[in-house]
Parts: C-alpha cells; sequence; structure tokens
C-alpha cells in the first residue's frame, strides 16, 4: 500500500528499503511446555485489568511513572513472546505494546526490521499471534496495547480486527501510518470495542495538528522523541522536555514518550521531564532476539527489565 508520509499522523517516518517477505508456512502457537517460573504473581482474569487510561490514572494517583516496553511478536518465535509477556508483566510493566511484524515497516528502524524479518521468516502471522494472546492475555495483570501497521488491519477488515483483538484481551491499539483524517472508522470501531487508540506526534508536526492528534488520542499521546526510525540513541533530546510541556498545556491525557530510549539515565531523565509513561522498544528488542537462546533472551530481559523500572518513582 502506498502511504502517504507527509500525511501520517506523525507527518515524518522516511521510506526505506526493505525485504518483502511471503512466509511459506503458518504454524499455529504452541504453548512452551517448559518454563513455568514466570508465571505471574496473580492470574488475573481479563475483566479485571485495567484499560489504558485508568492505568494511567492510577499511576498517577500513585505518583508514578507508566513504563511501557515494546516487543516483536514471534522473535525468536511465539512461546518465547508468551513468556516474555509474563516476564514483562511480572518485572512491574504497566503497559505491555506488543508488535504484529510487518514486511514494509516504515517507521521501524534496523533492530526491529531486523526482529520482524526472523518473526516472518518463522511463519509468524496475526492469527497465531492472536491465539497465543488469547491464552497468555487472561494471565496478565498489565494491559496489552497492539502495535500494528495499517495494511494488515484494512486486510482483515477493520471491523472484524477490532472485535477480533477486543475478544482475545487486548485493551489498546497503536497504528504508526494512519493518517490524521483516515482515523475516523478505526476511532470508531474501537470505541465501540473498547479499544483505545493510541495516536503519535512527533517534533515535526505543526501545533495545530498536535493539537488534532491529541483530541483524537485515546489510552495516551505518543510522543515521539525524535525524527527518523526506532532504534537507541546516545541521548534523548532536551526538546522532549518543551514538547511536553506544549502538548500538556492543551491536554490532560497521558502523554508517554518513546524512540531512543535505551538506557536507566535515558528513562530517569524523561520521567524527570514531567511524561506520564516512558516507552523502550528496540532496547527490549535486542536482548531478547540476539540473545544465543530463547531462554538467555527472557532471563537478560528480566534483568534489563529491572534496571529500566527500578529508576522510575
Ligand atoms: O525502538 P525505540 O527507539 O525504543 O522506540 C519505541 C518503539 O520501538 C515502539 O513504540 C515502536 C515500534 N515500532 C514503531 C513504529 C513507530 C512508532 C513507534 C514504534
Amino acid at each position: 500500500m502506498a502511504i502517504s508520509l507527509k500525511s501520517t499522523a506523525a507527518g515524518l517516518f522516511q521510506l526505506k528499503n526493505h525485504n518483502t517477505h511471503s512466509p511459506s508456512r503458518f504454524p499455529s502457537f504452541k504453548p512452551l511446555v517448559s518454563t513455568k517460573r514466570f508465571t505471574p504473581m496473580a492470574a488475573l482474569a481479563t475483566s479485571q485489568t485495567l484499560g489504558i487510561s485508568e492505568t494511567f490514572s492510577k499511576l498517577k494517583n500513585q505518583g508514578k511513572v507508566a513504563f511501557i516496553p515494546y516487543i516483536t511478536a514471534g522473535d525468536p518465535d511465539l512461546s518465547t513472546t508468551a513468556e516474555a509477556l509474563k516476564v514483562l508483566d511480572s518485572c512491574g510493566s504497566d503497559i505491555i505494546e506488543l508488535g504484529v511484524p510487518y514486511s514494509d515497516p516504515l517507521a521501524d528502524g534496523p533492530v526491529i526490521q531486523a526482529a520482524a524479518t526472523r518473526s516472518l521468516a518463522r511463519g509468524t502471522n496475526l492469527n497465531a499471534i492472536l491465539s497465543m494472546l488469547k491464552e497468555v492475555a487472561p494471565q496478565l495483570s498489565c494491559p496489552i496495547a497492539l502495535f500494528a501497521y495499517y495494511n494488515p488491519i484494512l486486510k482483515r477488515g477493520v471491523e472484524k480486527f477490532m472485535s477480533t483483538i477486543r475478544d482475545v484481551g487486548i485493551q489498546g491499539l497503536v497504528v504508526p501510518d494512519v493518517p490524521l483524517e483516515e482515523t475516523e472508522l478505526l476511532s470508531r470501531e474501537a470505541l465501540k470495542n473498547k479499544i483505545e487508540l493510541v495516536m503519535l506526534t512527533t517534533p515535526t508536526t505543526p501545533t495545530d495538528r498536535m493539537k488534532a492528534i491529541v483530541e483524537a488520542a485515546e489510552g495516551f499521546v505518543y510522543l515521539v522523541s525524535s525524527v527518523g526510525v526506532t532504534g537507541a540513541r546516545a541521548s534523548v533530546s532536551d526538546r522532549v522536555q518543551t514538547l511536553l510541556a506544549e502538548i500538556k498545556e492543551v491536554t490532560t491525557k497521558p502523554v508517554a514518550v518513546g524512540f531512543g530510549i535505551s538506557k536507566p539515565e535515558h528513562v530517569k531523565q524523561v520521567a524527570g521531564w514531567g511524561a506520564d509513561g516512558v516507552i523502550v522498544g528496540s532496547a527490549m528488542v535486542k536482548v531478547l532476539g540476539e540473545a544465543k537462546s530463547p531462554d538467555e533472551g527472557l532471563k537478560a530481559l528480566e534483568t534489563f527489565t529491572k534496571s529500566l523500572k527500578s529508576v522510575l518513582p
């Protein structure tokens, strides 16, 4: 699908070269039989899981900042993703962003692209991800925001997509490449199914457009910290502090910052600037996906998550 980049809600994602994948096999999800050590403290029913905005309200009342990790589904395989969700949950993640791998990920940097490539090469598809979630989401205490590009959603049909993700226990949705002008249908169907549709704004989004994005956002406003694609950066631009203040002038909705955050120092800094949530993607994906084995990846993910979470109030 050709996307007018100028008109995306974020408005700045750059096209890159990418490989297209045609998975030759579509295995269905098989739960891991081995590790039971990451079972969350309480296996809560989905009905008890708070929504995304409710989660932010609860944290705000406690003077806390949300920790929001992102991982790519199916990397290195879906059984490991299931375990990773449990690890992230039991280490105190407040919301988990789960990415649906896509062959044309225009906003993703090399680390997440490579994860999507590995995942697709193994034959991960949306149905397998959803059946994994149907089993795992009820065992988590934190809500899940699904992260999907628009094309696979359109392919399935927006209505059907929303009701299906709701049925498996997903609370939120992030679609990075949908133009604000085209979110009406998505928003309507999301609302019908009690899915909170997160919107993105970036450092180059004009103020009027930022206001419209903030107005339309549900769950939280995703402030993209820097221009370009996802991926760890040496430091977080201090413009984020000004951008946060600008957004907070026009809304009381929670604002979470993502892009380039990979170290405890970054997390602490962004929280100190007044963000309601901090999103870490590529660094998580790297720790999990580039380990020698799934088990080592899960262990490393646990240690890394704890180190990031520990610096937050
Ligand atoms: O990877 P980073 O730099 O930590 O950024 C978060 C990010 O990965 C996640 O939210 C994300 C994954 N793919 C995206 C595409 C667009 C915007 C955001 C994202």
